[in-house]
């Protein structure tokens, strides 16, 4: 079976270890004195221990699969049967057949007619017509034409008619607004924000007026962004909307998927077009953190045109002490100066063990490799300089994208549980000021993804006048002892952490205890309410919103407690009703099995 880059790398370590090379390899890396030389270090410890670890010969290059095509298909048409009526994975398998097929092939129309009949059965007609369209402009088999001509015509009647579903106005999210007058140079943040920099903590942001809770602060978008790898089948690569029903297919690799030709042309022209030939190998190698130093260096290549001398001299121009984004204009900034800010994101890279550099080394010679063998980059990299610039800032960005990148989400429907909406990882980006945020585990605020790819930063503890803001990092006291957060924050983010919670030993949720509630006021939360905002029933969640944030900001002295924590996260239930992305799966639960 083939080794994944983590395989190649441990291979390696162990390599090392085991021929007792670990001081040399230690003290190698400390005398070097640039990423390029680090780089060049381990490839040359590499190349000399274990054979042609970078050979990666096992990999096939990605190409349109016909049988492949035709398999998919048939396991489609299993989950369409009458009797399983599991329409949904019917359509996650016909997408699959898609992107598998040739291009103007019988398959694919065959494919895009099957979906036409999983659009008819979930009363989409005008999808449905647009699968017809699909399938005949392929080539769909002549003596089966009268199925498609019947469906045709079955839609056009049922839309004459009216007949057809329309999504209630409730359901469509809101766009939230800015708590505060937005900063004139960066629009997408309140004012009230400012860029700190001290000893502990480094960069991170503090507030000059006091926020109260449900105060939405930034809302921000991604320089560069990913779609994780299963849900391919499911969403637009690019945008990342879950249009199952009308996914295009990349006419040259087998697992990119778009909702429209303009997404299309965006992600060609911003990643895509590097990428297309070794993504498939590429998810197979990585995982989606790593994949993000990937997504965040093809971003950069076309930002600067694919000028690698341009890219370089810029890179090169960069003070990584002096830059700062609250300096730049955002209203008038151009994505070059976008890319320097994702740039100098931290990489922690001075408390890195050896061992770790020798991995993300690993990484970035591996991605380097087939970039330089498969894409166009390796007639665009003509100089030894370009070479090191690629592998560079894949290896800076490796070590950055687990510090700095955050998780995108939507609203995942699943019928059978009683919370019926959950929020599920639908992708991860890079986000300049997002980035500056600092953790805590009693957390000050919480971050969401909007319909449009923004992530918005939402205060759910009043913060005062000159406080931090404080994001968590996926270590909360309700949910991690004190020894799990302190390691796992460590091991991922290189510091030990010293939150009020971790200091004054803050307890899991179970073993809050209960707050003192000022007298005539009732406890906050509502057994039959709480029903209504797991089934997202957007009025309740307009209605409540206020009401939680006033308990959040009266109880807060009282912090920890089983009431704050119990409301906090029935807020964000109520801001993901209003504001979040759900599954358009959801409208589909009376016509088939979900
Ligand atoms: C996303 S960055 C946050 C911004 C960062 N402080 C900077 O200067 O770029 C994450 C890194 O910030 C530092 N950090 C985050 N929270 C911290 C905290 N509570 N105390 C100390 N350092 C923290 C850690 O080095 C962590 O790896």
């Amino acid at each position: 079976m083939a080794l994944d880059a983590y395989d190649i790398y441990s291979a390696l370590w162990k390599h090392i270890v085991t021929s007792n090379q670990r001081e040399d390899v230690v003290n190698g890396i400390k005398a070097c004195i640039s990423d390029s030389e680090i780089i060049s270090f381990v490839r040359r410890v590499a190349d000399n221990s274990i054979g042609e670890p970078f050979e990666l010969k096992d990999l096939e290059r990605d190409c349109k699969n016909e049988a492949k095509a035709i398999e998919c298909r048939k396991l489609g048409n299993e989950k369409f049967h009458p009797k399983v009526k599991k329409y949904i994975e019917a359509v996650a398998y016909y997408n699959e057949s898609i992107a598998l097929s040739e291009d103007g092939s019988e398959t694919l129309a065959i494919a895009y007619a099957n979906r036409s009949a999983v659009c008819y059965e979930l009363e989409e007609y005008a999808d449905c017509l647009q699968n017809i369209r699909l399938a005949r402009e392929n080539s769909y088999p002549e003596n089966l034409t009268f199925k498609l001509d019947n469906r045709e015509k079955g839609c056009l009647k049922r839309l004459a008619e009216n007949d057809h579903k329309q999504l209630e106005k409730d359901d469509v999210p809101r766009k939230p607004k800015l708590s505060y007058e937005p900063n004139p140079k960066i629009p997408r943040i309140s004012d009230c924000l400012e860029l700190k920099e001290d000893d502990q903590f480094g960069r991170h942001l503090v507030t000059n007026r006091n926020l109260s809770v449900g105060d939405i602060v930034i809302e921000e978008a991604p320089f560069s962004s990913l779609l994780v790898s299963d849900r391919r089948y499911m969403h637009c690569d690019y945008c990342h909307d879950d249009q199952f029903l009308t996914l295009i297919p990349c006419k040259s690799c087998t697992v990119t998927m778009f909702c429209s030709t303009n997404c299309q042309q965006k992600a060609v022209d911003t990643y895509h077009r590097i990428e297309c030939s070794v993504i498939k190998d590429m998810h197979f190698l990585f995982t989606k953190v790593i994949l993000m130093a990937l997504r965040t260096t093809t971003t950069a290549i076309s930002t600067f045109d694919y000028n690698l001398k341009e890219l370089r001299l810029h890179v090169e121009s960069i003070d990584e002490k002096s830059m700062n984004p609250f300096k730049l204009d955002w209203s008038s900034i151009d994505s070059k100066q976008v890319y320097s800010t994702i740039h100098i994101l931290a990489t922690n890279q001075s408390l890195r063990s050896a061992s770790d550099l020798v991995q993300r080394s690993v990484y970035a010679i591996i991605m380097s490799e087939l970039l330089f063998r498969n894409t166009e980059l390796g007639k665009l990299c003509d100089d030894q300089e370009s070479h090191d610039l690629i592998r560079t800032l894949l290896f800076r960005h490796a070590q950055a994208s687990p510090v700095s990148m955050h998780s995108t989400m939507f609203m995942e429907y699943t019928p059978k549980e009683y919370e019926k909406y959950s929020p599920l990882k639908v992708g991860c980006g890079s986000f300049p000021i997002l980035s500056m945020i600092n953790h805590s585990c009693a957390p000050n605020l919480e971050r969401m993804t909007l319909p449009n790819g923004n992530v918005m930063a939402l205060v759910n503890r009043p913060i005062k006048k000159g406080g931090q803001l404080f994001d968590n990092y996926g270590y909360h006291h309700c949910l991690e002892s004190l020894e799990k957060r302190q390691n796992g924050l460590f091991e991922q983010y290189s510091f030990r952490c010293q939150c009020e919670a971790c200091k004054l030993k803050y307890p899991l949720f179970i073993r809050l205890p209960h707050a003192k509630l000022p007298p005539g006021v009732r406890p906050p939360i509502d057994y039959d309410e709480m029903d209504r905002l797991a089934q997202h029933d957007m009025a309740t969640a307009l209605r409540k919103i206020p009401e939680y944030c006033w308990y959040l900001n009266m109880l807060d002295p009282q912090y920890p407690n089983y009431e704050v924590s119990s409301v906090q996260e029935a807020l964000v239930k109520c801001y993901h009703v209003v504001y979040a992305k759900k599954s358009r799966k959801a409208r589909y639960k009376d016509l088939c099995n979900l």
